[in-house]
């Protein structure tokens, strides 16, 4: 969500965005602002500086105990980093600035043609966001060097384009329903919505009445808005499509659409419609009043949660990543921006467009307390989501629960064998242990805001799912202490940080020893050691920090604050006052004859 730089935030400049049309900060620890790097030139940069500067910034920071291991680490990274010696670990990020590449199961590298322009139906054909290009986030950028090698052991990379349940935009749109979304079907938006299309056939801008703008990201800007005459309230996320397909970000806007189309989670945004007019492209949200935990936590006495809090909101965004992972996305832009909260107090994860899709392939690892062996190295006991299609793994059918909790089962035993196991067991065996996320996807995309960054992206060693919890463990340390762990000087410090500086805790605020143990896990610099790595989000939720926490019923759970009740109505921003250009003033003060939605003007980016 809206980045720090949006904010009066002292740490401004974290998060970095090699796909925003600024060209990226050069890693320079005395000043953020000076230099500008292009993606490309961004492991220069980094190779740049030596392993002598980093050592002896580091001593400065860090004192005299800089371990000589974190040393020889900082050298290896240097040399990983340096290019010009062919083994530059981003030259294909370089090299394919405008094809998305796919690397099936089998390694071959597909490349996507794409089309980029106007007038091209998002829902239909591919297109192409360029990749590798830059644009301003509100002082700030984040990385994302956009090439998405995924590489999973099981499956390839789905780009596929589904029809929707919440589209205006194609002939296989209709009318919405809340079929795909079990969740919402009591929700009165979705009647709401329905109502609309019933009556008007589709659903348009003119529709709505946008109240109040919300904040602007990379790629458009995000305004609460009232469906005309309703009192339903949304975030319409607006997008202006010349200014993405000039900009090469089509395809981060596609991404971001398919995934929320394909969610319904109680923790994850409900798309609940979208919809193109010739100069925009609309997202229909939930809208979440309660604002993001970042700005939250500046409110809370000495800039951090209690423990408890802590314990709430990680505990949801577990759960949002978990079901992610199960649908083959990997988040990785997990921060307390982006983590909304909604009217009831529970929270909701926002921010799509970083993220990595890969098709999974769900694999039992125990079936029961008799069956405890690790089984992954077996195939033979893997679960295949019946939803599982070569060409199209964002579906919503894919998110119905019965795909992700009762899958078939595939075993090399024969059913005799396991049905005289079973009648041992005595019928009361444990629920099996699945692990449906995609751990062995890979991609070399440098995505990301430097606090969060993982070491795997930072080195460019190719990276899957993992990422997602070493940024969990970031985020469980900023809530809890206030401050992220390896924040440098400057951005190039904090990369160096990451990558070589032993993990610390304050002295102060207290925080109890299974939070500390679940941040060491969290926190290990090589993926492939991190806890969560080889079972998921099964392995978090079992640590001894969340004893206690009833994962089924967490959404009943009191939440630590609820956000106070919005008075839409005086949400409305006089045309006098609002700060709004003039054109975005008409549409605020008058909506405009219906089905005129391309007259409007708005303050983009
Ligand atoms: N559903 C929502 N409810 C309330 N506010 C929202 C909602 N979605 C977005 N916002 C607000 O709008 C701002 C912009 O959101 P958006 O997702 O476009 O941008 P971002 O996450 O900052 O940027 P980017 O697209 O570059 O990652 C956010 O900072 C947030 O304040």
């Amino acid at each position: 969500m809206a980045s720090r730089s949006a904010r009066t935030s002292p740490d401004k400049q974290r998060r970095l965005d090699g796909s925003s049309h600024r060209p990226l900060p050069v890693l320079d620890s005395k000043s953020e602002k000076s230099e500008f790097v292009t993606p490309m030139e961004l492991p220069k940069a980094v190779s740049q500086f030596t392993s002598k500067q980093y050592s002896v910034e580091n001593k400065a920071t860090m004192g005299t105990d800089f371990p000589g291991s974190v040393k020889l680490l900082a050298n290896e990274v240097a040399s990983k980093l340096a290019i010009g010696d062919g083994k530059e670990p981003f030259a294909n990020v370089m090299n394919s600035s405008d094809s998305g590449c796919k690397v099936s199961g089998d390694n071959s590298v597909e490349q996507e043609k794409k089309m980029s322009g106007h007038g091209v139906s998002p829902g239909s054909a591919k297109v192409s966001d360029g990749n590798s290009s830059f644009a301003k986030t509100s002082g700030s950028a984040k990385i994302s060097d956009r090439i998405d090698y995924v590489e999973s052991g099981k499956s390839s990379m789905c780009r596929g384009s589904t029809c929707s349940d919440v589209s205006d935009e194609s002939s296989c749109s209709s009318f919405s329903s809340s079929v795909n979304k079990p969740h919402k079907a009591n929700d009165l938006k979705w009647e709401a919505i329905q109502a609309v299309r019933a009556k008007d056939g589709v659903l348009g801008l003119s529709h709505f009445r946008l109240l109040k703008k919300l904040g602007c990201g990379d790629i458009g800007s995000v305004y609460l808005s009232e469906l005309s005459g309703t009192k339903c309230y949304f975030a319409m996320k607006v997008m202006d499509k010349g200014s993405l397909a000039s900009r090469k970000k089509l395809l981060r806007a596609q991404t971001e659409r398919e995934i929320l189309q394909s969610l319904d989670h109680p923790f994850l945004p409900t798309l609940y419609a979208h919809f193109d007019t010739e100069k925009f492209s609309c997202l229909v949200m939930e809208f979440c009043p309660g604002g993001d935990l970042h700005t939250l936590r500046q409110r809370q006495p000495g800039k951090h949660f209690s423990e408890q809090a802590v314990k709430f909101y990680v505990a949801e965004v577990l759960l949002a990543l978990e079901y992610l992972h199960m649908l083959g996305i990997v988040y990785r832009d997990l921060k307390p921006e982006n983590v909304l909260v909604r009217e009831d107090g529970h929270i909701m994860l926002s921010d799509f467009d970083l993220s990595l899709r890969c098709s999974v392939s769900p694999t039992l690892v125990k079936s029961s307390s008799l069956d405890a062996e690790p089984l992954r190295k077996n195939s033979a006991f893997c679960v295949q989501p019946s939803c599982m299609e070569p060409t199209s793994c964002i579906t919503p059918s894919c998110v119905a629960p019965t795909t992700c909790f009762g899958p078939r089962f595939f075993s090399s035993k024969s059913k005799k064998e396991r049905k005289s196991k079973n009648e041992i067991g005595n019928q009361i065996s444990p629920m099996p242990e699945l692990v449906a996320e995609p751990t062995g996807a890979r991609s070399m995309s440098f995505v990301g805001t430097h606090e969060y960054l993982a070491p795997e992206i930072i080195k460019g060693e190719g990276h899957g799912s993992a990422v997602d919890w070493w940024t969990f463990g970031i985020f469980l340390y900023e809530l809890l202490f206030g401050k992220t762990p390896f924040k440098g000087s400057g951005n190039r410090a904090t990369l160096f940080n990451v990558v070589g500086q032993p993990l610390r805790f304050p002295e102060s605020p207290m925080v109890s020893f299974s939070a500390r143990d679940l941040i060491r896990g969290l926190l290990v610099k090589e993926p492939q050691h991190r806890l969560a790595y080889k079972r998921g989000a099964t392995e978090i939720k079992q640590h001894p920090f969340f004893e206690g926490v009833n994962w089924a019923l967490i959404r009943c759970a009191s939440p630590p604050e609820v956000p106070k009740p919005v008075d839409f109505e005086r949400m409305i921003v006089p045309a006098a006052s609002t700060s709004e250009k003039p054109a975005a003033v008409s549409v605020l003060a008058n909506p405009g004859p219906k089905n005129s939605d391309n007259y409007l003007e708005f303050d983009f980016f």
